[in-house]
């Protein structure tokens, strides 16, 4: 890349450099942080990792150094070029559906096969039948045809059931006829529909003998595949600029009486008989909104990789940036000389990073435990048994909302602690934020979402109601669901009391899930009363329903915590986990991990575990005291706990958060890069010319 100023040579930041603050900090490491690395990846993830890094950054089309000074339009086509390279490498390099995911990561950038990959494949493969599958998805994989997944309209995206989209069985031809009957229900929002996409999912309502049967999932062809113009009666554009995700491009559609074989209804679960236009039922109502469930836990797992990525960057810098001298505790070098502080030694910056690097772990963790379920259900369900549907689109619901929220609050938090250096697009946030933001609403904004969790709660807890009053079928058992087990407990006796009398108590996992769990199921049982028994209207309660399914997602994210750190029995281990329960220095320090998430999170909603009575100002004090000490625990690791992250500097692209420390040499060499600095302008105010000429003599 061109630089428009020449920086002089000699100099180099002042005493200690930056990579003798990080070899300091990673020798102060009490675990082997390759361990913990293979911990959580395993060696064979881990190496297919390696060897696809060294590909992509040898790789000139998806060189990242120039991505910060393009506008929309630039960083659009390279978003699409390298889109195309992602594909024509795995191609030669011969990638399963694992090592593209791996390397769409890497590249780190939204572009326009994005949706193509992540919901237009998964729809096909999910809904389609073996025919529709050889069709569609078979092209589609290979890229021959190029989808996008059009459900949300201008007027409509949260209420699904509110499309206004239609698609009319016509049984003289034996079509479906797909028309816009408002502007309202013009498609809005699809990705790559832009101006990329030739096919589209198309979420319409089925009419079919007058009947009106709800959205259902269409394949539609949108584009000539020779011109690339749109098809008769379809009119398609771009959306426009946005806050972010400006690599992709975000369509609108409108249809008029656009016609398609009655074949393009995928059909897996619900069909639509020739000629007689009969409709046939699916075996559950919902699985025309199987994407959603997928990509949502996507979300979730994504949640935990977001968060390690902004703690590398921050924590990194925080142990680089110097401020002040810490006067009762000065940085002493080895030479003797007292310099200033590291900003991670002050204790309100320890407060403000450690917690996220807590809750990377922790969804981490709920993210792969998620991951299994979802391939549960969907092996389960591949033998018509559809029994883990509810309880999947509930745990997904709720954790999408709550580990979505808590990653982008907690991006902005760590922008925040690198001071100015934040707000520069070389800190590798900018970017990184606004296009991470949209995961709080799309695929179900996320005070909705939480809806659907506390419902399913609530209903569950009738049923143990009503079951206790059947018989005492429900007695308290270690191996119930975590669910039933902590609403189980809250009735055994409702007025029971937190047993903590020191700091310390609150490191005990049965003590925290205690808390934890009673306060789900105070929360819980309390509105279960006034919707019942007091005949409040389910708006009246939104917040508090909000308030629930964080509860209970907060219970579930501490839960699985704790269970990760728990031995299990040899044969049901993981090769992962083998790592993990041999390792006591590993075990050690996720133990402070796990404390500091329960406890922070746990004084971070503190007034409802208060309200319930369960725990007590006093104990709330302790409280504090123990998350301080969590803190202390995990100074020495706070390096080479996101270093165990493995975020290559590829990935992360800042120039804060680099492994070698190097952050200064860094800023001034990209800012050097600015093609602003490559202009000369006319600043005379009385010249009507802007610029003297193009371009400076390039260096
Ligand atoms: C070899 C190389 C080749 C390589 C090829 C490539 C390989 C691929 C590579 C990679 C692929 C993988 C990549 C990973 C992907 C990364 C993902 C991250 C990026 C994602 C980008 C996403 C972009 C965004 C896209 C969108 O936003 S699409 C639009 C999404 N829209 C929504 O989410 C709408 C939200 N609204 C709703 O879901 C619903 O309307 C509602 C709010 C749930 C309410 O629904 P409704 O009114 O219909 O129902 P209710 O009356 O509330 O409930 C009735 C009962 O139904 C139950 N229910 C509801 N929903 C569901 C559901 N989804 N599932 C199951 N059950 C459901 C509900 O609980 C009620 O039950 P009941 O028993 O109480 O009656
Ligand atoms: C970058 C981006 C990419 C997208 N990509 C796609 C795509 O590829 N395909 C696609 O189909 N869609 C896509 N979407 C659309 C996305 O799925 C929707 O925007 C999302 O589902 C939210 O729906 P909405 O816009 O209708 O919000 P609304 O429902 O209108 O929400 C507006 C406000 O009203 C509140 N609200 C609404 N209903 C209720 C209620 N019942 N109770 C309480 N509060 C309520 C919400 O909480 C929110 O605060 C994308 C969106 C974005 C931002």
């Amino acid at each position: 890349m061109t630089s428009y100023i020449k920086i002089p040579s000699h100099l180099t930041p002042s005493d200690p450099q930056g990579s003798e603050l990080l070899a300091r900090e990673r020798s102060k490491a009490t675990f082997d942080v390759n361990e913990l690395t293979l911990a959580l990846y395993g060696a064979e993830e881990l190496s297919r990792f390696k060897r696809i890094l060294k590909i992509l950054e040898s790789d000139p089309i998806l060189d990242k150094s120039n991505i910060y000074y393009m506008g929309r339009t630039e960083l659009f086509k390279y978003a699409l070029r390298k889109d195309k390279r992602i594909i024509q490498l795995a191609a030669t390099h011969k990638w399963n559906v694992d090592e593209f995911k791996i390397a769409s990561r890497l590249v780190d950038m939204s572009g326009p096969y994005s949706i193509h990959q992540s919901m237009f494949l998964p729809t096909i493969l999910g809904q389609g039948t073996e025919e529709q599958k050889r069709k569609f998805l078979n092209p589609a994989i290979r890229h021959e045809i190029i989808g996008c997944y059009a459900q949300t309209e201008l007027g409509h995206g949260s209420n699904v059931q509110g499309l206004e989209t239609t698609s009319t069985y016509i049984p003289e031809t034996d079509e479906f006829e797909i028309h816009t009957p408002h502007l309202t229900a013009a498609k809005w929002w699809a990705g790559g529909l832009g101006r990329t996409a030739n096919h589209s999912v198309v979420m319409a309502r089925l009419i079919t003998n007058g009947q009106d049967k709800g959205p259902h999932p269409f394949i539609v062809q949108i584009r000539d595949l020779t011109t690339h113009e749109p098809l008769p009666g379809i009119t398609i554009g771009d959306i426009g600029p946005k806050f972010g995700f400006n690599t992709t491009d975000n369509g609108f559609m409108l249809f008029d009486h656009v016609r398609i074989p009655r074949f393009n209804m995928l059909s897996k679960f619900s069909q639509v008989t020739k000629g007689t236009g009969e409709y046939k039922k699916p075996p559950n109502e919902k699985l025309s909104y199987g994407t959603m469930v997928f990509v949502r836990s996507v979300i979730i797992f994504n949640a935990g990789l977001a968060l390690a990525r902004a703690a590398t960057i921050s924590v990194r810098y925080s142990a680089v940036r110097r401020q002040f001298v810490d006067k009762e505790n000065p940085m002493i070098l080895p030479n003797g000389q007292v310099v200033e502080t590291a900003v991670l030694d002050y204790t309100m910056q320890q407060y403000r990073l450690f917690p996220v690097i807590a809750q990377a772990y922790a969804i981490y963790f709920t993210g792969e435990i998620i991951t299994n379920l979802y391939k549960q259900y969907i092996d389960q369900s591949s033998r018509g048994d559809f029994s883990l549907l509810a309880d999947l689109h509930a745990s997904t619901s709720g954790l999408k909302s709550l580990t979505s929220g808590i990653a982008v609050d907690s991006i902005e938090d760590c922008r925040r602690a690198c001071g100015g250096h934040g707000y520069s697009n070389f800190s590798g946030f900018t970017r990184f934020y606004q296009d991470y933001l949209p995961n709080t609403t799309w695929e179900g904004d996320n005070y909705i979402l939480t809806q659907q969790t506390a419902r399913y709660l609530f209903k569950t807890y009738r049923e143990i109601i009503h079951s206790k009053q059947q018989s005492e079928e429900f007695s308290l058992r270690s191996n119930e669901s975590p669910t039933i087990f902590y609403m189980l407990r809250y009735l055994s006796n409702p007025s029971q009391k937190c047993t903590v009398i020191s700091p310390s108590d609150f490191k005990n996992p049965e003590v925290q899930l205690a808390i934890y769990g009673y306060r789900a199921a105070y929360l819980i049982a309390r509105a279960v009363d006034q919707i019942d028994n007091h005949k409040k209207s389910w708006n009246s309660m939104l917040v508090e329903i909000n308030r629930i399914s964080r509860a209970h997602c907060q219970y579930i994210l501490v839960h699985n915590f704790i269970l990760t750190l728990q031995p299990q029995t040899s044969d049901s281990m993981n090769e992962k986990r083998r790592i993990l329960h041999n390792s006591p220095s590993l075990k050690t320090v996720l133990t402070s991990v796990c404390n500091l998430f329960a406890l922070h999170t746990m004084e971070k909603n503190l007034s409802e575990f208060l309200e319930s009575g369960y725990l007590s100002p006093k104990q709330s004090e302790m409280l504090r005291v123990q998350i301080s000490e969590s803190l202390n625990e995990i100074r020495p690791n706070a390096v080479a706990l996101v270093d165990a992250f493995y975020l290559p500097d590829y990935l992360l692209n800042s120039a804060l958060g680099r492994y070698d420390g190097k952050v200064y040499e860094t800023m001034i060499e990209w800012a050097s890069k600015e093609p602003l600095n490559g202009i000369t302008l006319d600043i005379n105010p009385y010249s009507e010319k802007l610029f003297r000429n193009d371009v400076k003599a390039k260096i």
